[in-house]
């Protein structure tokens, strides 16, 4: 059976395929019993931290009023000791943890099952959190395409010791039908570039860190300069998310709350309570989002 999302000769009919990272394993006996399991999934939603995940999954079966059997409540799937899964109805959820190589591992085990249970047609989310440049905190941001320490919109992968170049855009349609969900739903957002860092401090132009050999207007500069790029915020994932799906002609968007304006400063000092809020805007747009495509 050709794939559709996955380029691989040598997974045409596997007879197994060990998901090490999820803690599942495919067989070409129980096939069926995989399309049973995961053939109906449509979305495939991922964010950084397993207690978000968690959260989200269980405002969306309370959203879509899947009820677990008296006295169960909702159980993650496979192994935890990489990532936390759920299945919610016809949406698969998982946290990646942070950045782009541990994005990466869950991408290629989460495609692979998806193909393998027949789910052909998932459009992927992720929904972070991120450093505004340029906009407030408490802005969600749709990146448009997400950009390497260059400004340039590509991923780079080294395989085999040579590099290879892959543009790191994401689905404008996706994209465009969530910013109409954040209007209907009255939740500030900015459509523009993500830059993407492989760190929170130094690559993120932060004076913070354990290191830095920079001054103050040599960060504002550099941030200027990503903000007249067009610019908006700043997070760990979305390159290699971008630059994955659309390699695999995956309909894909990321969805970030921004926690702070960058231009402003580089610690995260609002109060618990208003960060707990700032969390849950891409969570209820996600959510408003498959309610509005499952309609
Ligand atoms: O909130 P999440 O999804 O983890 O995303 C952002 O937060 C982490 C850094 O604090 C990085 O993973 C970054 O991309
Ligand atoms: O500034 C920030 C905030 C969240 N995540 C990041 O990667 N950067």
């Amino acid at each position: 059976m050709a794939h559709q999302h996955v380029i691989n000769a040598n997974l045409v009919n596997p007879s197994t395929d060990v998901l090490y990272h999820l803690g599942l394993s495919y067989s070409e006996a129980e096939r069926e019993q995989f399309q049973a399991i995961f053939g109906d999934i449509k979305f495939f939603i991922c964010g950084g931290s397993a207690e978000r995940m968690k959260t989200f999954a269980h405002k969306l079966a309370e959203t879509m009023d899947i009820k677990t059997p008296f006295g169960y409540s909702l159980s993650h799937i496979g192994s935890t000791s990489r990532y936390t899964t759920y299945k919610v109805g016809p949406v698969l959820i998982a946290n990646h943890g942070m950045g782009m190589p541990s994005i990466s591992i869950l991408l290629h085990e989460v495609t692979k099952l998806l193909e393998y249970a027949g789910a052909h047609d998932a459009i992927y989310i992720r929904m972070g959190t991120s450093g505004g440049v340029g906009v407030e905190g408490g802005t969600v941001v749709l990146t448009s395409e997400a950009l390497n320490h260059e400004l340039r919109p590509v991923h780079v992968v080294p395989i085999l010791g040579k590099l290879v170049e892959r543009p790191a855009k994401l689905s404008e349609a996706v994209t465009a039908e969530i910013a109409a969900v954040c209007d209907s739903i009255s939740i500030p957002y900015a459509i523009g570039k993500t830059l993407c860092a492989d760190d929170f401090y130094e690559e993120q132009g932060r004076l913070d860190g354990a290191i830095c050999e920079y001054t103050n207007e040599e960060k504002l500069a550099f941030l200027q300069t990503c903000h007249d790029a067009g610019t908006r915020n700043i997070e760990m994932e979305s390159r290699l998310f971008a630059a994955f799906t659309h390699k695999l002609n995956i309909p894909a968007a990321v969805v970030c709350v921004t926690l702070l304006n960058r231009l402003e400063g580089d610690q995260v000092t609002k109060p618990h309570s208003v960060l707990e809020e700032y969390d849950l805007r891409p969570m209820s747009v996600v959510l408003a989002y498959i309610k509005s495509k499952l309609q």
